[in-house]
């Protein structure tokens, strides 16, 4: 104390200096007093933090996901008197997700209903601020900030006192484990984002394999070939092929491809990382960063490979899928539309904004910057379209082709349709046990295909050959059943009461809306097998999509005897309704058609109109301007005259490059075909020489 009031006192002054040197001595002291506090402040900093280990977390990456949740679930946090909350998954992860301090509508019990979007809200670490842990006997320091490389991607820090960084190992195992155990009924699903980043967009339930409908072995080949895969990265290595598979799904819409894949991401616990090709903003580059940044052990599912070159959102027959575009129509369309081409097309088709090309396509899948390990599965309902060099082993290694509902696929879609009272009845066994002469489930190549395209040499789902027993049945019979239903639905709705009498009867409750909400009470097994039958017998082969069967179930979900008995009916009023969509469409192509053509004529007629006025006012204008000889033409002053030039001709113009749009383009010479030319060195225009 006396040492410092010795410092002090020659500063404060002991015998009355001015009050300037005074005040000077105050700010020094004040100065110094400063600087050794932060001094002392960043040498503890710098002392505690050696002391420290430090993880980062950034967002980007998978642990961060871990971490999040895990440290939403800490009871510290609730008990926090800093921290934020929130009702989105904070991350990609989970939107099922529930942290155990989490509190939201599913608190409230009683008005429970089925069905309803809960709202839970999370807590979650504050940004920019330091919260303390405790975890297995240390203290962590936790901050959630981010990068300051101008990404604005979030990072968590998480700082320990220990002497090795084994403690951190352990929590980001631990949350790992907690995040798995999370997922293990989920499947993650990314998306492809136009700056070449995946960013998660949903998180599915697993889909049970059984669920999909297809003919026996095919799951069981497809599964058993990516489990294989999966552990035979050694074997790869040792003989130096690339880590790759792909698998090349084709075939009708709505056949159960997409299905397929989720359910065996399921299966493998993978997630499944989306590319559409037909997106827009698509180009060579895109793709390949894209690729490059898969993880190693997940499914890459690029979808509609055949638009892949066209970006049409069609995917009737009239698109094509052909890497140069060959399809017939198209170019005819081209020609036709040549006028006008430039204009138009830039405005309705997003081809022209699209950059990916073959080459960048099959570099981004197999090329240096390809990810290894993943599975790639590629679907496309026009295998005919895609170029060889696409769909080549090593590429796509197996091809599986879909097909329509078969009867049998019929029958087993009701049967897993349809809640029965036997729970542990062995659905599949059961499935496999139907007869039916099953396809060869030997993996072949598309060069075999080659060799013998006729040849039914791919896994071929759907369309078995039926059964005897599966005999249709005829389809007025199934009428007569159809209205007998209806009429004993209708007496046992009845009609609203009418105790009021009012002026107007409000019309009868369609039956299928009386009962649409209600769920089908589980049927013994021998009535669903009988209907299941039933609904087979009356669905044609290989002619509906296995979706089309389900669409129509699920309109008869709680009536199993009415969908299998009015599905005669419905197939029916589908082939009407065809039909008249067929007849609608050739309608309005002829029609659309006919206005092309109509259009085309009025613009040739136009075309020829105005070049006949041009050539005609040219020629009135250098008649016109045809100078006539100048008496005193020697003493004149030298003059800027205007000479007129003839507009090149529009034949000429199209001429050179064959564009059309040229009649628009302004002569070289300006709009008006004027030149202006010193009168000096050209007093007279020169005749055309006779040569
Ligand atoms: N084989 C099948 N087994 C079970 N369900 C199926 C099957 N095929 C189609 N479905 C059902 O039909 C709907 C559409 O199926 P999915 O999307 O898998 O067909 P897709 O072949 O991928 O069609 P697209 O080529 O149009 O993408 C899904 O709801 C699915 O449940």
């Amino acid at each position: 104390m006396d040492a410092l009031k010795s410092l002090v006192q020659p500063l404060v002054g002991g015998g009355g200096g001015s009050s300037m040197v005074d005040g000077v001595k105050l700010v020094v002291l004040g100065g110094t007093v400063e600087t050794a506090r932060r001094m002392a402040s960043s040498g503890w900093n710098h002392f505690i933090n050696s002391f420290f280990l430090t993880a980062h977390f950034s967002e980007e990456d998978y642990p961060y996901d871990w971490l999040m949740l895990w440290l939403s679930r800490r009871p510290e946090w609730q008990r926090s008197r800093e921290f934020e909350t929130t009702t989105r998954t904070t991350t990609s992860g989970l939107s099922s997700r529930v942290a155990d301090n989490s509190f939201g509508d599913d608190d409230d019990t009683e008005d429970d209903v089925p069905g309803k979007v809960k709202t839970r809200v999370v807590f979650q670490p504050t940004a920019n601020t330091t919260h303390t842990i405790y975890y297995r006997g240390h203290w962590l320091r936790v901050r959630r900030g981010r990068k300051t490389d101008g990404s604005g991607c979030e990072v968590l820090s998480i700082s320990v006192v220990a002497r090795n960084n084994s403690i951190l190992k352990q929590l980001v195992l631990q949350a790992k484990k907690e995040y798995e155990a999370e997922a293990v009924h989920r499947i993650q699903i990314y998306f492809a984002d136009s700056h070449g980043c995946w960013r998660w967009t949903d998180s599915r339930h697993k889909r049970p394999i059984s669920s999909i409908v297809l003919n026996p072995g095919v799951k069981e080949m497809l599964l058993a070939d990516t489990k294989d895969f999966l552990k035979s990265e050694k074997w790869y290595a040792d003989r130096g092929i690339p880590f790759r598979r792909g698998y090349l799904l084709h075939g009708v819409p709505g056949s159960g491809k997409s299905s397929l894949i989720h359910a065996i991401a399921g299966e493998l616990m993978l997630d499944i990382y989306v590319v559409s090709l037909s997106s827009s903003w698509i180009n060579d580059s895109t793709l390949t960063t894209l690729m490059g940044r898969v993880p190693a052990r997940c499914i890459v599912l690029l979808e509609d490979l055949d638009a892949a070159f066209t970006r049409s959102t069609s995917r009737d027959d009239s698109s094509t899928g052909n890497p140069d575009g060959s399809d017939s129509s198209e170019k005819e369309s081209a020609r036709e539309h040549s006028s006008s081409s430039r204009h138009r097309r830039s405005k309705d088709h997003l081809s022209d904004t699209n950059t990916l090309s073959l080459s960048g396509l099959l570099n981004a899948l197999d090329g240096v910057a390809a990810a290894e390990g993943r599975l790639l599965f590629a679907t496309t309902n026009h295998l005919e379209r895609l170029d060889p060099a696409l769909s080549r082993p090593g590429r796509m290694d197996v091809w599986v082709e879909f097909k329509n509902a078969s009867k049998w696929q019929a029958e087993a879609l009701f049967r897993n349709f349809f809640p029965s009272t036997e729970e542990d009845e062995p659905t599949e066994a059961e499935l496999a046990s139907i007869e039916l002469p099953s396809p060869s489930l030997v993996p072949v190549t598309p060069s075999d295909l080659a060799s013998n395209p006729d040849s039914d040499a791919m896994f071929t789902v759907g369309s078995p050959s039926l059964p005897s027993s599966m005999s249709s049945t005829s389809i007025s019979s199934m009428t007569t059943r159809v209205s007998s239903v209806r009429s004993r639905t209708m007496s046992e709705v009845g009609t609203p009461s009418t105790s009021s009498t009012p002026k107007y009867l409000p019309p009868a409750v369609e039956d299928e809306i009386a009962e649409f909400q209600h769920s089908a009470p589980p049927i013994d097994a021998a009535t669903l097998s009988r209907l299941a039958r039933q609904f087979a017998d009356s669905i044609p082969e290989d002619e509906f999509s296995v979706a089309a069967l389900q669409g129509y179930l699920l309109k008869n979900k709680s009536r199993p005897e009415c969908a299998a008995s009015a599905a005669a009916a419905w197939v029916v009023s589908e082939r009407e309704l065809r039909e008249r969509l067929k007849k609608e469409k050739e309608a309005r192509e002829l029609k659309e058609k006919l206005e092309k053509e109509k259009r085309r004529k009025e613009l040739e007629h136009e075309k020829k109109e105005k070049e006949a006025e041009e050539a005609a006012k040219a020629k009135e204008t250098s008649k016109e301007e045809t100078p006539k000889p100048t008496e005193n033409a020697t003493a004149a002053p030298v003059q800027t005259k205007v000479i007129p030039v003839p507009p090149p001709t529009t034949q000429e113009s199209s001429s050179d490059d064959g564009n059309d749009n040229d009649e628009n383009v302004p002569p070289a010479t300006g709009s008006s075909g004027w030149v202006n030319v010193d009168e000096s060195s050209s007093p007279t225009p020169s005749p055309p020489s006779p040569a």
